[in-house]
């Protein structure tokens, strides 16, 4: 049954599925592998010498060379006006790219046009599953890399991956180029293996078989191309060693299997398999040691000036000529009506949305003139109003993405083994136990992030913040929802990390909560600043009593410390 062919049409289905599987783990849909692959297999096919005078083997070599470098070309040159694409439309315009690459092929005299190019036959099932190895061992080195983790962020939550620091579209247009390679050294090695290469090989059904390929085996695990291939290449031999052959039946069976798959287990094959995590020793104390830590502001220095800023929707001034200042060692609550701008104001303090008119500079940043993950880099951490996690990574792997701006790239070193990536590896993994141990959550690491209680969530959301070593923390509603045990315990931890010094804009409806963590307090209202001051002159604020704390949205229950343990 496992012929040679087959054996090496599993471990090519498998490479071409690994470009796919490159992008996907990003979150990103390409169909633009198959234009990758049909360059890379007619430029290397006509300028490679001929095994003949070189020998197969060199021979190959130079293909596979030319082949990975006008992939991973074509992809850059692709990829550069294209990465802001999401979903479908990202689809769509690599689609119309291999189109326009089938169509130039097509239309070519060197490359043959429709008749195709021969090309001599070299790849041995040997060779295609030595190279598929090398492949596999690439994405399996990845995964537990600093970089591959944060290529699974965006995938998770692009917002939150930008404001954990990670530069999203340098991150998007290398995993497009790994794809871009990785498709152009299947374009090859098919050139090699069929004889006869036409531009149809590489055409809208190849694509499709592809995607699919990655799709059925998964996309959250390395192994699942290799699955996927093996599921799609295998299926009609099983079936054909059964005897089932009449006609339509088999590839009716292929595809009504296929379709169970993807109904049932939607996150492809691999999702059958067990993702082994790695876990810290429980950790306490602080949690910079083995990690690039940043030197933050004295007490009292100047770390966020606001002036005059405002932020319009339309006709919605949902904030106004806000002007404020932070300084480091603060806890400032922020507390207003529903509506009231408090998100608006912290988004922009994020630099997650750009004010209409204004100045704010965040620790030396001019929000809204740099990008988000600049913001984070320069010391801001936060937590989002709705949770924002990475679902379906672990709590650890949500901490340590929380950790990117001040843990050490690893990937590259991982790839040669080398013990200096072993050791930072083990201090991102203790600096995150440390930060899930300061939340109470250090039980609960091997958690997948959807599977925990409400309030375990915003309390991971916490931890994963405060990995990146911020100076100014900034948590959106982190007790909604919670109720008064968990309230009560999250005040003490933010009162825990108020007492280290961390400065930390905290806005809150239970008021309880913020007049008993905070030493100052800002209370909007429409937009605008309506009063700033201590807990005990907002609590007796005329003013702050009529527009907020007499209504029914502010929870001025006090907090009860003697109701839950600390964390
Ligand atoms: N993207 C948007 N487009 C249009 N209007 C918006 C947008 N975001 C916020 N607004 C409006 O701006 C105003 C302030 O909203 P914002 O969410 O900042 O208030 P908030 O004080 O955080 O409220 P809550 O306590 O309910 O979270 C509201 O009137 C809201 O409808």
């Amino acid at each position: 049954m496992l012929t040679d062919a087959t054996l090496t049409f599993v471990a090519l289905g498998a490479i071409f599925a690994y470009s796919f599987y490159a992008v996907l783990v990003a979150g990103q849909l390409s169909l633009g592998q198959a234009g990758f692959a049909s360059l890379a297999a007619f430029t290397a096919a006509s300028l490679t010498p001929r095994p003949s005078e070189v020998g197969e083997i060199p021979a190959l070599l130079i293909a596979i060379v030319i082949g990975m470098v006008v992939g991973s070309a074509a992809a850059v040159v692709l990829g550069l006006p294209t990465m802001h694409l999401r979903g479908v439309f990202l689809a769509i315009a690599t689609l119309a790219f291999a189109e326009a690459v089938r169509i130039l092929i097509l239309n070519q005299e060197w490359t043959g046009g429709a008749q195709g190019m021969s090309v001599p036959k070299v790849l041995t099932p040997g060779i295609a599953w030595a190279v598929l190895a090398v492949v596999a061992y690439w994405f399996a080195r990845m995964g537990r890399s600093r970089y591959g983790r944060a290529l699974e962020a965006i995938r998770e939550d692009e917002l939150a991956a930008r404001a954990m620091g990670i530069d999203v579209g340098r991150h998007r247009l290398a995993a497009f180029t790994t794809a871009g390679a990785v498709a152009g050294l299947y374009g090859v090695l098919w050139a090699y293996y069929v004889r006869l290469i036409a531009p149809e090989d590489f055409g809208f059904t190849a694509a499709i078989d592809g995607l699919v390929t990655a799709v059925v085996g998964g996309s959250t695990m390395f192994v699942g191309p290799l699955l996927g291939s093996g599921f799609q290449t295998l299926i009609p031999e099983i079936q054909r060693a059964l005897g089932v052959e009449a006609g339509w039946i088999r590839p009716f069976v292929a595809s009504a299997l296929l379709l169970i798959i993807i109904l049932f287990l939607p996150g492809g094959l691999a999702s059958l398999v067990r993702r082994r995590i790695r876990m810290p020793r429980r950790r306490t104390g602080t949690p910079e040691q083995g990690l690039q830590t940043r030197s933050h502001p004295a007490p009292g220095e100047l770390l966020a000036s606001l002036e005059g800023l405002s932020k319009e929707y339309g006709g919605v001034h949902a904030v106004e000529n806000v002007d404020l200042e932070l300084r480091s060692g603060e806890v400032v609550g922020l507390i207003g009506p529903n509506g009231a701008g408090k998100t608006t104001l912290v988004n922009m303090l994020s630099g997650l949305i750009p004010p209409t008119s204004g100045l704010a500079t965040v620790l030396g940043t001019q929000v809204g003139r740099v990008p988000v993950h600049r913001v984070a880099k320069a010391g801001v951490s936060r937590t989002f109003q709705h949770s924002k996690l990475f679902n379906r990574l672990s709590a650890l792997e949500n901490v340590l993405v929380g950790g990117h701006l001040v843990s050490r790239p690893t990937f590259l070193r991982r790839l040669l083994w080398l013990p200096s990536a072993r050791r930072d590896e083990l201090a991102a993994l203790d600096h995150a136990a440390r930060c899930l141990e300061r939340v109470g959550l250090y039980d609960l690491a091997g958690s997948r992030a959807s599977s925990l209680s409400y309030g375990d969530q915003r309390r991971l959301e916490i931890a994963r913040a405060l990995a990146s070593d911020p100076t100014l923390l900034i948590l959106d509603e982190p007790a909604a929802g919670m109720n008064h045990v968990e309230a009560n315990r999250l005040s003490d931890l933010i009162g825990s990390l108020a007492a280290d010094g961390l400065t930390i804009l905290l806005i809150e409806h239970n008021v309880g909560m913020v007049l008993s963590t905070c030493d100052r307090i800002v209370v909007l209202n429409f937009g605008k600043v309506i009063a700033t001051g201590t807990p005990d002159e907002i609590a007796a604020d005329a003013t702050v009593i009529e527009a907020y704390l007499g209504s029914a949205e502010a929870d001025t229950r006090p907090t009860d410390r003697t109701e839950g343990s600390h964390p």
